[in-house]
């Protein structure tokens, strides 16, 4: 048989090329823009769609197209010139998609030093460039992710060594770029610690974690010495294959978020008017009170107070007037108590008043001085000055109450009492 090298059968050609593993050609040099197809094995008929029997002899013009073959005449004529083999990267469109080839050639040189004849090969390498396309891709989204998140972001391998972080991090944190650009892990932490409210609870957590890749933090609150409250996610990074790379962690500020919230459950559990606590303050209140009194052993008594001939008031005076009795009511009885009771509106010209460690004597005393607290009031509105006087009943939680309920219905009942029994004074249950 023939070497490659002399043969100029194309059929020959043929069968030689069809024993390589690879998708080959061979070409004719005949000029320095003439090439002839002399043979293509089967391997590659199957990857173009290409016959040899089509094919071979013709030259490169008459079968592929202008822009392809000008393009594949361009590594044809660099192989002649170097006389030497070339490497180059092609595509091919195919119709279930653009595939990528990696081709050598090789150039066949007779006695005279002439190339005439050209063998390459080309090995698919689709998989790798459509890899390095989701990667660039992938990065590239990973990009605009850390730079626009809102979140400071800090990524650290399986080594706990910084890999990537986001402007917004740095911003959270008061660390300067050159520290996180010399990857000075020490310096960052630092900064951090020097920052915090419990720097050895934050350096704790952190190491933990650094530790176990496989556990995940939501929603971790940090508190930072200027006021300021973060919230942390953080996560191990693990591939699909199970590998883990280290950790991201996501720090969002939330301190704005938390004052919002923080007032909203204020004005939630507040009575406009009067701007004490309302029924529902009240009522969670009474509940805790009652649970720590039963568990220590400790005494409360509930205080119900209820404003005298209130529509009286407010057929003579108004609803201003009303207003502005239940303002002035509410203002005389505040800094008669203590920190700890908790003084409620609950309803119209209705109050209730809980006394933490007070027995049912120091309750009705203080009632007392309630009551004549508000007869000395004089509320002034634009219809004029009135007096108001209050009932109030008092009761102190019993042994054999089972609920929190059970004190303030007996006040309640108290109340009643002390109305029916003429007004402006304190009645007990
Ligand atoms: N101005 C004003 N009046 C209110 C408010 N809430 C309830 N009231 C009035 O308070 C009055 C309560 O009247 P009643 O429950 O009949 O009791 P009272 O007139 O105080 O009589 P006694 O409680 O029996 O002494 C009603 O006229 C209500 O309209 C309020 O926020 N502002």
């Amino acid at each position: 048989m023939h070497g490659l090298l002399e043969s100029r059968d194309y059929a020959e050609l043929h069968s030689i090329l069809n024993y390589l593993g690879i998708a080959a050609f061979v070409i004719d040099v005949e000029g320095d823009d003439v090439y002839r197809l002399a043979a293509i094995n089967e391997r590659h008929e199957q990857l173009t769609g290409m016959r040899h029997a089509d094919c071979a002899g013709r030259r490169i013009d008459e079968i592929l197209s202008l822009e392809v073959a000008e393009q594949v005449k361009i590594n044809y004529r660099r192989c002649v010139h170097q006389r030497a083999p070339i490497d180059y990267d092609e595509s091919l469109e195919l119709p279930n998609g653009t595939s990528y080839w990696r081709t050598n050639l090789v150039p066949y040189i007779d006695a005279s030093g002439r190339v005439f004849r050209l063998l390459g090969t080309s090995f698919e390498i689709s998989r790798t460039v459509h890899l390095e396309q989701k990667a660039r891709y992938q990065s590239s989204l990973l990009d605009a992710y850390l730079e626009e998140s809102p979140d400071g972001i800090l990524v650290v391998d399986a080594d706990n060594h910084i890999k990537n972080w986001n402007r917004r991090f740095l911003e959270i944190w008061n660390i300067p770029a050159d520290v996180m650009d010399a990857r000075d892990g020490a310096r960052a932490l630092e900064i951090v610690r020097a920052q915090l409210r419990d720097p050895d609870e934050f350096v704790d957590r952190i190491r933990e974690l650094y530790q176990r890749l496989d556990q995940e933090e939501k929603e971790h609150r940090i508190r930072m010495r200027d006021g300021r409250i973060l919230e942390r996610y953080s996560r191990g990074l693990r591939d699909r294959e199970g590998t883990w790379w280290g950790r991201i962690w996501f720090y969002r500020d939330i301190t704005e978020q938390e004052r919002i919230t923080e007032k909203l459950v204020q004005l939630s559990r507040t009575d406009m008017l009067t701007d004490i606590a309302n029924r529902r303050a009240f009522m969670d209140t009474l509940a805790e009170e009652y649970q720590r009194a039963r568990r220590y052993g400790h005494p409360f008594t509930v205080l119900m107070i209820d404003l005298d001939h209130f529509k009286a008031v407010n057929d003579r005076y108004g609803h201003e007037g009303g207003d502005a009795a239940l303002k002035a009511f509410s203002q005389t009885i505040k800094p008669m108590l203590r920190h700890t009771d908790q003084f409620a509106r609950m309803g119209g010209e209705e109050f209730a008043l809980l006394l933490p460690e007070s027995g049912l004597d120091e309750a009705m005393q203080l009632a007392e001085r309630i009551g004549q607290a508000v007869a000395a009031i004089e509320v002034n509105c634009r219809r004029g000055s009135f007096g108001i006087t209050a009932s109030i009943g008092v009761s102190a939680l019993q042994p054999q109450d089972a609920d929190p309920e059970e004190p303030l219905g007996r006040a309640d009942r108290a109340l009643y009492t002390a109305k029916e029994a003429g007004r402006n004074r304190v009645a007990c249950n």
